[in-house]
């Protein structure tokens, strides 16, 4: 495992300053941080945090990628912030989906394409899981394409996360990994992708519209998501992402491995900036 160095910033003065703890061995607690006078921080302050560490890296003038899901929405709401009170200038933001997209337009953030600038200064997003290489599991928000198009693009990729994200394994949480996957023969593929981890006691399930029909979700770019759930996590991310990628008529995986930057977690002890 890469040696990670662990950056330990207080979340705020009232919360005790904690030594650097093993992340990844801490039991999940629910989000409710009580110390003797502090009020309690939910989870979405803790994505807030972690959202508003990661834009202290924006520099004006930038090109950024603008990631999608509930802790990225914090950056750009940050962004928009910043931008509104001259605190930042002439960036330009390409977003990783359609409702980021709106999200940016809605705060004036001038946005752009891959094809008009192909190469991104940071791109700053959540993730699902976290292992302890700094390897992602992304896409339960059904953005994973554009996502990974856009980060692969960036020359610098923050994660920003609460420590609810953080899996000793990928795949270990038992939650979706998904696979986006063209509409043509979907269960063809489907079968095949639980065929590939039938060791794992890998399950492979149609992401449905979740409106309450039986109706498939369709993703900003009009294919499908199968999503796939573990009983045990995935031992070689790499060699999964290849055989999944093979499969003709996949699209693209939520594996994202090797490519962050860095990981900020914001969690009960503060908030960890780690990096490779
Ligand atoms: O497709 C969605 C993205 O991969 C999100 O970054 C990821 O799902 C994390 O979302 P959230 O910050 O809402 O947990």
């Amino acid at each position: 495992m890469a040696s990670l160095s662990l950056h330990h910033i207080s979340t705020t003065p009232f919360v005790r300053r904690a030594t650097p703890l093993n992340l990844w061995t801490r039991t999940q607690k629910p989000f409710s941080i009580r110390s003797q006078s502090a009020p309690v921080l939910s989870q979405d302050d803790l994505k807030r945090l972690a959202a508003d560490k990661a834009v202290e890296s924006v520099k004006s003038g930038m090109v950024l990628g603008l990631g999608t899901g509930s802790t990225a929405a914090f950056v750009v709401e940050k962004l928009g912030h910043l931008l509104s009170t001259g605190q930042l200038s002439n960036i330009i933001g390409i977003p990783t989906s359609k409702r980021t997209q709106e999200q940016a337009a809605s705060l004036n953030i001038p946005l752009t394409t891959l094809d008009l600038h192909p190469h991104i200064d940071l791109a700053i997003d959540g993730a699902d899981e976290v292992d302890p290489n700094l390897d992602l599991v992304k896409g339960r928000g059904g953005a994973l394409l554009r996502e990974k198009m856009v980060e692969a693009a960036s020359s610098s990729f923050i994660v920003v996360a609460d420590d609810s994200k953080l899996v000793s394994g990928l795949g270990g949480s038992g939650l979706a990994m998904p696979v986006e996957v063209v509409q043509f023969c979907w269960k063809y593929n489907l079968v095949r992708l639980e065929g590939l981890f039938k060791e794992l006691g890998c399950e492979a399930k149609l992401r449905l519209a979740g409106d309450g029909s039986e109706k498939p979700y369709v993703t900003d770019n009009g294919n499908y998501i199968v999503d796939l759930y573990f009983k045990n996590p995935i031992k070689d991310g790499f060699a999964a992402g290849k055989e999944i990628s093979a499969m003709e008529g996949v699209v693209e995986h939520g594996l994202f491995l090797g490519m962050a930057t860095s990981v900020i977690i914001a969690g009960k002890t503060g908030v960890e900036v780690m990096t490779k």
